[in-house]
Order: structure tokens, then C-alpha cells, then sequence
């Protein structure tokens, strides 16, 4: 265990009846940290969440919380403070009401309790709202006085689950954005479950990549965004372009595989090398695959392709091509260094990429 470990997964299996949503989990939290739990819909990070907060107890395992297992502990018997932010507010009390709440269960005076809802809803930007009903507020107006709610009792952990997913393209990065603020200048740990890949990378120190109940990869966003660990993660995070094949050829420089559209190679150490005749699959991310008209030099990664078609997102274009064989590759660009591609659908280029720019992906 780390000296900074605030919670520990120690081999956490979660079971409904025969089914198994968590299977033998192992994974820690650190201090103060931001760390998102993403994965497709029904891979278990709600029923990760639920045992952490004490709404669930693991099957299995033992989970800690600073040193101390809690499998069993209720919330309100642990020494570290706890919330769940839920974004259900009480439609009855009013917006100072509803922040002053959980300050006033814990016998906070009034003048404390007032002073300490009004800082929060002021860091929220919300203050001038503290006299509204719930009912008169907009929906991300209401988002804020949910997290002021759960701010205000200062926890040590907060855990929240997809608390943003109901707003707007807009609001939902200007929150992003008032979330990791707050959590860096706060220093409390945030457990963040979500499905949105961008909500994840662009706030969490570390993300946790869940399929089908287990952990794929647990890292930073730029380490598992360069280096997906597993062909899932490639997958799910959709960024790359993935070949499987044969293995030819490995030496301590790198290793080559066989595909259909002819060999594709990585230059550069391996940590666990396959060997000769196994498949393995090599990743290359879409921002470091080019296009060009002419074949170019050296015929290492060079694949003839013909354009499907283009999709234009804010400052950058997905090209969509794909090989004789059918297999798809996509290529991110900017649209100055598109300028000069004829990219309507039929149109023949060719893909390329550096030997050293590709990945080996360890696990099927
Ligand atoms: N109380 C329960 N009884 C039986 N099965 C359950 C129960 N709670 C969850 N499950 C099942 O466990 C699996 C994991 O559920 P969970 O809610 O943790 O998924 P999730 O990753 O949070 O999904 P989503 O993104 O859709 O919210 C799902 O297949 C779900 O149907």
C-alpha cells in the first residue's frame, strides 16, 4: 500500500445472486486525488461506487478505507467523512435551504450554517440565486447548488456518479471546468463514475477503464490515451487504429506482424514480446497516422486506402478510409494540414505511420 492510499480494493467481487458485476477488483485511491471510473453502460462502476459509499457490501475481499476495512461500516460509522452527490435537492427549502441542510443535521448554529452556505454557493456563482425555490432554478443553476450541498460539509471523499450527465454540450465543459478547480483548491478526493470519455481525460488525474465487472487499465489520461493496455481499451477509446496478425519477425529493436494488408511494424522496446508466429496486436493513434497523395518513401507501414468519407469536429476532421481488405483507418487532422488532401469518398491515398509511433497492445 502507498503512504498517500486513501481507500484500497483488495480482491472486491460483487455478486447478485448467480451474476457477477465486480470481479476481483484490485485498485487504490490516493489522496486527495481526482479519479474517474468510466466503462460502457452495466460494467459495474455504480456497484463499485455503492460499495465504496456502504450501500452495498462486496462479496468478497475486503475494501479499506484509511488502513481500516469497511466492508460492513455505514457511512455514518467511519472516521473519514463521506458523500454522495446526489443531485435530488429538496424541493420544499429554498437554495440556501437545501445547502444549509446537511450543517444543520449536524448541529452546526445558525449564523456558522449561514455564513458557510453562502461561501459555497458564492464559489459556485450561485449566490445571488440563495433565496430561490428549487422550482425557479435551470438545470445547471441546480447542479450547483446540488455540489454546494455536498461541499459544504467538507468530506474527505466525494463520490460522484455522472453528476453532469443531463446538461448541455456547453454547460457540461464550463462545469468540467468549475469541478477540477474546486477539487484542486479543496484537496478532497473525487471518485467519479461516468461514461464520457471526455468528461474523464479532462478532469481526472487518473481514470479506472472498467469492462464487464474488471479493471482493463488504471493510469493517467495521457498514459492510457499513448498506451492503451488492452485491445478493449483501444477499442472503447476509439482513437486508434488497430491491426492484428501473425507475429513475423521480433528482435530487441521492435516487432512485426502479418495482416492482410501487408506487414505492419513497431520500432521500439516491447515489454512483454510475443513470440514468433502468435498474434499479437499493434495500435497507432489516428493524430499520428498521415494521408498523403504520392506513395511515400520506404515501404514500412504504407497502406493504399480509399476515403469513406470525413467528420468535422470543432477544430479538427476524422478522415474515415479504409484498405483493400475493408479494414478501417481513421486519420486526425487538423483542417490547415487537410487543406491540401482531395479527400471525397473513392478518392485512393495512402496511409502511413512511423514504425516508432506504433504500440503493442498486451492483452487480447
Ligand atoms: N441490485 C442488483 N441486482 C441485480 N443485478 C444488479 C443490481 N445492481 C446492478 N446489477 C447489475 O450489475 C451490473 C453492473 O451494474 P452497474 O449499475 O454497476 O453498471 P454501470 O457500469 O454503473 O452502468 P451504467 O453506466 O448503465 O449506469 C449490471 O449488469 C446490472 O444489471
Amino acid at each position: 500500500m502507498q503512504r498517500d492510499t486513501l481507500v484500497s480494493f483488495e480482491g472486491v467481487v460483487k455478486r447478485f445472486g448467480t451474476f457477477v458485476a465486480v470481479q476481483k477488483m484490485d485498485f487504490e485511491i490516493r489522496k486527495g486525488e481526482f479519479l474517474a471510473i468510466m466503462g460502457s453502460s452495466g460494467c459495474g462502476k455504480t456497484t463499485t461506487l455503492r460499495m465504496l459509499a456502504g450501500l452495498e457490501a462486496p462479496s468478497e475481499g475486503t475494501i479499506r478505507l484509511s488502513g481500516k476495512p469497511i466492508n460492513h461500516l455505514p457511512t455514518w460509522e467511519r472516521d473519514t467523512p463521506m458523500v454522495w452527490q446526489s443531485l435530488a435537492l429538496f424541493p420544499f427549502l429554498n437554495v440556501r435551504e437545501n445547502v444549509e441542510f446537511a450543517l444543520k443535521m449536524r448541529g452546526v448554529g445558525k449564523a456558522e450554517r449561514r455564513r458557510r452556505a453562502e461561501q459555497w454557493l458564492d464559489r459556485m456563482q450561485i449566490l445571488e440565486f440563495a433565496e430561490r425555490n428549487i422550482a425557479q432554478l435551470s438545470g445547471g443553476q441546480r447542479q450547483r447548488v446540488a455540489l454546494a450541498r455536498s461541499l459544504v460539509v467538507e468530506p474527505e471523499i466525494l463520490l460522484l456518479d455522472e453528476p453532469l450527465s443531463a446538461l448541455d454540450a456547453a454547460l457540461k465543459v464550463r462545469m468540467q471546468a468549475v469541478l477540477k478547480n474546486l477539487q484542486r483548491e479543496t484537496g478532497i478526493t473525487f471518485v467519479y463514475v461516468t461514461h464520457s470519455q471526455s468528461e474523464a481525460f479532462s478532469m481526472a488525474d487518473r481514470v479506472v477503464i472498467m469492462s464487464r465487472g474488471r479493471i482493463e487499465q488504471i493510469g493517467s489520461p495521457q498514459e492510457i490515451y499513448g498506451a492503451p493496455r488492452t485491445r478493449f481499451v483501444a477499442d472503447f477509446l476509439g482513437s486508434s487504429n488497430i491491426f492484428t496478425g501473425p507475429v513475423t519477425a521480433t528482435s530487441g529493436q521492435g516487432l512485426e506482424i502479418s495482416t492482410k494488408d501487408g506487414p505492419v511494424r513497431l520500432a521500439g522496446p516491447v515489454a512483454a514480446m510475443p513470440g514468433q508466429g502468435a498474434e499479437a496486436t499493434i495500435t497507432v493513434l489516428d493524430t499520428k497516422t498521415h494521408l498523403s497523395v504520392a506513395r511515400p518513401e520506404g515501404d514500412v507501414n504504407v497502406l493504399p486506402v480509399r476515403v469513406i468519407g470525413e467528420e468535422f469536429i470543432g477544430a479538427t476532421a476524422t478522415i474515415y478510409a479504409e484498405t483493400d481488405s475493408g479494414h478501417e483507418i481513421k486519420v486526425q487532422k487538423s483542417h490547415d494540414e487537410l487543406a491540401s488532401l482531395p479527400i471525397s469518398a473513392g478518392q485512393p491515398l495512402f496511409a502511413w505511420w512511423s514504425p516508432s509511433d506504433s504500440h503493442h497492445v498486451g492483452a487480447a
